[in-house]
């Protein structure tokens, strides 16, 4: 049975007369890993400084644990909560070893303890050769995984991250993502980051919260979330993707009309269209396949190389564009006609 860790319920946060958070609800289950994405200035941090208790809530509650920590007028102190924090810059003492470092927060157990658990957070983050090393002779990485082992030291109920590899060249985020969700994953720790990068946000997290503007749009999986976005502004900042003018038929079918050669679809799920009603159909790059067999024609536009896929923009006969991914050894010329396949699961469509 799944243990519910934490919940926001309704939050709003204003700072002075500007709401930044609006009604922000999502439940966290025990040992799940969760991210809020969005772009700059929607709330992320605000949210994870709610949760920690540095901002009150206007309205809403936040239960921690089966606990109410927060609602208005009534805070628990950032102590009282139990949380750690991993913040952007790292926040590391920079006059303090890597071992004192990690050592700073259990000044509660003796010695003898605070010393097991600092080895044994030194190995979890494979920094035992470097623990007397100070900050400044550390690497970005290094100084990211000492921030992790102290904010894991006191054994908090939950860990929260505010960007956590903000600072970190492309290669080296993308081993720490991995790194990070295994070390979160075999302690089984419950974690909540916030990122604007939707591809850490995909490798790292259980669960993934798309906020705009203080709202939070849809809290799923990241596969929900890429195949089956509620809403048209999740679909568009969530991958890549064109959308295509269609009718929804008498028999409720969609008919990309402005394209005959695509035909009909069965529609599933269909945003509740009755027929003669104008949809955008979501076509992503997985859903057009390169067929040299196919009868239906597209001319190449644009091409980006990347490894094993080339990424082709189509023009279709009738002007549209169409994004399809193609094994890079499929290597086709700009200007080229080349055939093509919709393979579509299911339709996602939005009204117009
Ligand atoms: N202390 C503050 N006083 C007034 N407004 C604030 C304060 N802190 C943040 N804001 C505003 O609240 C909104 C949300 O800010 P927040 O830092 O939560 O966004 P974010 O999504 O984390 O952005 P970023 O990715 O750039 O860190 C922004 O419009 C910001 O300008």
């Amino acid at each position: 049975m799944p243990n519910t860790l934490l919940t926001l319920d309704q939050i709003n946060v204003n700072f002075g007369p500007k709401r930044v958070l609006e009604g922000l609800s999502f439940s966290l289950q025990a040992g799940e890993i969760g991210c809020l994405l969005g772009a700059s200035g929607c709330g992320k941090t605000t949210a994870l400084r709610a949760i920690a208790g540095f901002e009150p809530v206007a309205a809403g509650r936040v239960i921690l644990d089966g606990q109410q920590v927060a609602s208005s007028g009534q805070e628990w102190t950032p102590q009282q909560r139990g949380i750690g924090m991993v913040f952007q810059d790292y926040a590391l003492f920079p006059h303090l070893n890597v071992t004192d470092n990690i050592r700073f927060g259990l000044s509660r157990l003796d010695k003898v303890e605070q010393k097991r658990r600092v080895e044994e957070l030194l190995e979890v983050v494979q920094l035992t050769e470097v623990a007397n090393a100070y900050p400044h002779a550390l690497s970005g990485g290094q100084q990211q995984r000492v921030a992790l082992a102290r904010a894991l030291a006191p054994a908090p109920r939950l860990l929260l991250l505010d960007e956590p590899f903000s600072n970190l060249d492309v290669e080296l985020r993308e081993r720490l993502n991995q790194e990070v969700r295994d070390i979160l994953k075999s302690r089984d720790i419950t974690a909540l980051l916030v990122t604007h990068d939707q591809h850490e946000a995909f490798s790292l997290a259980d669960k993934v919260g798309v906020m705009h503007a203080g709202r939070l749009l849809q809290w799923d999986t990241p596969y929900k979330l890429y195949h089956e976005p509620a809403e048209r502004f999740v679909a568009d900042f969530i991958g890549e993707g064109v959308f295509l003018p269609a009718v929804v038929t008498a028999a409720g079918d969609i008919e990309f009309n402005a394209d005959p050669q695509l035909g009909h679809r069965p529609c599933w799920p269909v945003c509740q269209a009755r027929p003669g009603q104008a949809v955008q159909v979501l076509l992503r790059p997985d859903d057009i396949l390169h067929d040299d067999t196919s009868p239906m024609q597209a001319r190449v536009v644009k091409k980006a190389f990347r490894g094993a896929q080339f990424l082709y923009t189509l023009s279709l006969p009738s002007g549209q564009t169409v994004l399809s991914l193609v094994p890079s050894h499929h290597d086709h010329a700009i200007g080229e006609a080349i055939g093509i396949r919709l393979e579509i699961d299911h339709v996602i469509a939005f009204g117009v």
